[in-house]
């Protein structure tokens, strides 16, 4: 994009060069265009050898970003675009074994996987083991361990307030969870950022070093910042180094349950001596949308905005189901009518709906499908695989790419009604090979063989990783099948292939298969799904925008969410949720709540409309 289509606001961030700078943008102020043209004139027009780190919170975010840099070509090689988990991989990855990291770091990335270590480990542990014991009945054992996760993960998030946690009990928790991963050679998500900062606090050459290869640091989504997060760039840049621009908006800070806040935003505007800019514009949403959003958040300045009048409008359902019916009717009647606001159709794809919660479109979804018309709940194909072989061969990949994997080696062998597999872990490769093929030898599951002839053909390619050659062999296994079990496992196939080619465009030069497993687990692999009516929770709405907007289940309770109710901070969060939601709007912005609510225990409950629509004047 040009200069000339800046706004003056704008191109003053575009323009910043050297020091630190911090950017208050307001919602459809052009954040990401400012940040991603930032990024194209310091690698364009400023001379010299350097690299850019731009640090996003989702994978979304960064291929956003990447995608809009596409025209630099080679030049955009000089630009590391990511989200922090996989900068922290890369540099564990380069240079962690100062922190015990001596190749990859293999990621547990599920809950359950991650219980069932911690499990493991305590009933391995005397004095653990006892404490859960006591904790009474199957139910609470789970709970606490389940506390106990929450637990470990809090401290590991915080790594400077809660370096050395003083709790005997606690210390052993986290000790001895860890060395359960350990000894599957894995790390969790809270690892990756814990032992980055450790990494580059207690190395500074290392720092050093990061800092000379990055000349200048973007962070975006900073109101999202944590501890940990925040810990990771203040040791990346020490003492001296203050090229860092941090673009956020405290209006939208959402994430406070995860221990986020904007006040690192505020601590980087003290502790780096940040320069503080503005967007006070906003280029996305009409006149109406703006003036809801105001009454959501008195303080939120617009000092420019569309010539576009917009609509905002209140569907009042008897029920839940009357309730779908009016938001469903009224997509309905947009689509093919239009708007005089929205250039053009309206499509399916123009339309989000917006929940505090999944209930709150539990109701609209069914109505959606009744009636045929497309939708999406996820913003990335989390597949889940419906397939035993393709779900299996994915579980030998991971055993694969980490032979110390026991958890996920003995997961393997019990879907293969096979005993858990006794002695030591396979050292290397070929002896995980040996394993597998004498678990296929006595296998229960026919399928086991195709399996274990897939992961060969995968692993006898020295030369180049072609996770190709085993996508080929199910696919032959597959064509033996009944058409019914073998369209499933085409399907599964077909999107693993994806994953590989995502792979390969983004993370190619490495082609390992643990590199390709860890791209997996911090879901950089994932196809965006975007194709039909969006129907999503507030949170996952965040940075997406759409013509048209709906937000279901505005009644009080429900937004704000009854939890919060009473609790100030709670409040405040569900206020940003709600401005966040409605700023999601361009021109059209819809509030629906349906009178009687069905309670999950069978009694009906009457509903008073949500305290926004008061406040924004749209109810009585
Ligand atoms: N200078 C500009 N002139 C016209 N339109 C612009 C300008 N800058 C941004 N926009 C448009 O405004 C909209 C919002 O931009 P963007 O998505 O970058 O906002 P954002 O600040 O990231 O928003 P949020 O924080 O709410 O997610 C986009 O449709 C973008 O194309």
């Amino acid at each position: 994009m040009t200069k000339a289509r800046l706004s003056a606001q704008q191109a003053t961030v575009v323009e910043h060069v050297e020091g630190a700078l911090l950017v208050i943008a307001g919602p459809g102020s052009g954040k990401t265009r400012v940040l991603t043209e930032r990024i194209r004139r310091l690698l364009t027009v400023i001379p010299g050898h350097f690299r850019v780190l731009a640090l996003t919170f989702t994978n979304k975010a960064a291929n956003e970003m990447k995608e809009r840099l596409s025209d630099l070509g080679d030049v955009r090689q000089r630009a590391f675009v990511g989200t922090l988990h996989s900068f922290c991989l890369d540099m564990l990855t380069e240079r962690g074994k100062l922190v015990g990291v001596t190749s990859l770091p293999h990621i547990f990335e599920q809950f359950s996987d991650r219980k069932e270590i911690l499990h493991k480990a305590v009933l391995q542990d005397p004095l653990l083991s006892d404490e859960l014991d006591r904790a009474g009945d199957a139910k609470a054992r789970n709970k606490r361990l389940d506390d106990w996760l929450q637990g470990i993960s809090w401290v590991k998030a915080h790594p400077i307030t809660c370096e050395f946690p003083t709790d005997d009990l606690d210390k052993r928790v986290i000790e001895t969870y860890d060395a359960g991963l350990r000894a599957c050679d894995a790390y969790d998500f809270d690892d990756l950022l814990l032992l980055a900062y450790r990494l580059l606090s207690s190395y500074p050459k290392i720092a050093d070093f990061y800092r000379r290869l990055y000349k200048f640091v973007c962070i975006d989504e900073a109101q999202d910042l944590n501890e940990a997060q925040y810990a990771v760039l203040t040791a990346l840049c020490g003492e001296d180094f203050k090229n860092v621009l941090m673009v956020g908006d405290p209006k939208q800070s959402i994430y406070g349950f995860n221990t986020s806040s904007p006040d690192y935003m505020w601590r980087f505007r003290d502790e780096f001596g940040a320069g503080e800019i503005e967007l006070t514009e906003n280029f996305r949403s009409s006149s109406a949308v703006v003036q809801v959003a105001r009454s959501l958040e008195p303080h939120y300045l617009v000092e420019a905005q569309l010539p576009i009048p917009g609509a905002v409008s209140v569907l009042v359902g008897i029920d839940e189901t009357d309730e779908a019916h009016k938001v469903v009717d009224e997509i309905q009647r947009l689509i093919s009518s239009g708007h005089e606001d929205i250039e053009g159709n309206v499509t399916p794809s123009n339309c989000a709906i917006l929940g505090r919660t999944r209930y709150a479109l539990m109701a609209i979804e069914t109505e959606l499908k009744e009636r045929g018309i497309s939708y999406y709940k996820r913003l990335t194909a989390n597949h889940e695989n419906e397939s035993a072989t393709v779900d299996e061969f994915q579980l030998a990949l991971r055993v694969l790419a980490n032979p110390r994997d026991r958890l996920h080696l003995t997961a393997l062998a019990k879907k293969w009604k096979l005993s858990e597999p006794k002695g030591p872990a396979p050292a290397n490769e070929q002896e995980v090979r040996l394993i597998f093929s004498a678990m296929a030898n006595v296998a229960k599951e026919g399928r086991a063989s195709a399996i274990v002839d897939a992961i060969d053909a995968v692993a006898r390619q020295t030369q180049r990783l072609d996770l190709m050659l085993g996508i080929k062999s199910l696919r032959a296994f597959a064509d033996s099948l009944p058409e019914v079990e073998r369209l499933v496992i085409y399907e599964d196939l077909a999107v693993l292939q994806q994953e590989w080619d995502q792979y390969l465009r983004s993370d190619g030069a490495a082609r390992t298969i643990a590199g390709f497993m860890s791209s997996k687990a911090l879901g950089a692999t994932q196809q965006a799904s975007r194709d039909g009516v969006a129907l999503l929770t507030v949170h996952s709405s965040k940075g997406l925008e759409f013509d048209v907007v709906f937000i279901a289940g505005m009644a009080d309770g429900v937004f704000p969410d009854y939890r919060a109710q009473g609790k100030k901070k709670e409040m405040a969060e569900e206020a940003r949720n709600a401005f966040v939601a409605v700023t999601r709007s361009k021109r059209l912005l819809y509030l629906s709540f349906p009178k009687r609510r069905m309670m999950p225990w069978g009694d009906e409950k009457r509903q008073q409309p949500s305290c926004y629509l008061r406040q924004a004047g749209l109810v009585e």
